[in-house]
């Protein structure tokens, strides 16, 4: 399973590339239209006090960080505290400084810890079901399975619409997501086991 997954993350990197390069800024200022605007339908009145965590985007990642700096209420980044444990989120603003972590993402240089309510989640390919290939480390996995176990959140994979596969390979700790955002719009999963 993960030699068959490692393979597939390869090859989606390169077309991820792609298309960062051919539809770069202009796809990820419209893609944070869309997520803005499923955020305001989901939570209505309500969305200044939902925490957002966005991520600083690395290599060919589609860029959050309109939607980030657009949300009307607190906003944090992922940090990866340990191999094998959840994400740490902390707290983000356009003008927090930031230094490198050690994962190849920038991370505020002084931490306040927070636990998003919404969550943009970055991938390197998803499929119509809404499963989504990471860069391998079950981050969001771990993270997803702690947060809906404690309570009701929401899941946006936010991606290049040449991001999509007919299937990704997947594993019985994947969490789905409950919305994929693109350049093209929203589509949204219903979840049967809530
Ligand atoms: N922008 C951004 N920030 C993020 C994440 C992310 O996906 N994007 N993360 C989400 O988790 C965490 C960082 N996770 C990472 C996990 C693995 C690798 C990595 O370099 N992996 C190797 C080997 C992969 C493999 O096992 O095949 C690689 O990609 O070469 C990088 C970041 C936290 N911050
Ligand atoms: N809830 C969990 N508990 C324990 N191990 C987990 C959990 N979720 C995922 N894992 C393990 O983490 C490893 C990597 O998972 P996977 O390949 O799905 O990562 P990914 O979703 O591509 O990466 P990421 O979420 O970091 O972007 C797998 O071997 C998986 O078994």
């Amino acid at each position: 399973m993960e030699i068959d997954k490692s393979a597939h993350r390869k090859a989606a990197a390169v077309r991820r590339a792609q298309a960062h390069e051919q539809a770069g800024p202009k796809a990820a200022q419209a893609a944070c239209d869309v997520v803005q605007r499923h955020l305001r339908a989901v939570f209505g009145a309500g969305l200044p006090r939902v925490t957002l965590a966005g991520y600083m985007p690395m290599r060919s990642e589609i860029s959050p960080l309109a939607a980030m700096s657009a949300h009307p209420g607190p906003v944090c980044v992922p940090v990866i505290a340990a191999p094998h444990t959840p994400l740490d989120f902390q707290r983000w603003s356009p003008d927090t400084l930031l230094v490198r972590g050690a994962f190849g993402a920038d991370i505020p240089a002084v931490a306040d810890p927070v636990t998003p309510v919404a969550l943009i989640v970055p991938l390197l390919a998803f499929d119509a079901r809404g499963y989504r290939l990471g860069y391998g480390g079950g981050f969001y996995d771990r993270t997803l399975a702690l947060l809906r176990a404690r309570g009701d959140v929401l899941a946006i994979g936010l991606a290049y619409a040449a991001q999509e596969q007919p299937e990704v390979p997947t594993e019985p700790t994947d969490e789905p997501l409950d919305a994929i955002v693109t350049e093209g719009g929203v589509t949204s999963f219903a979840r049967s086991d809530r």
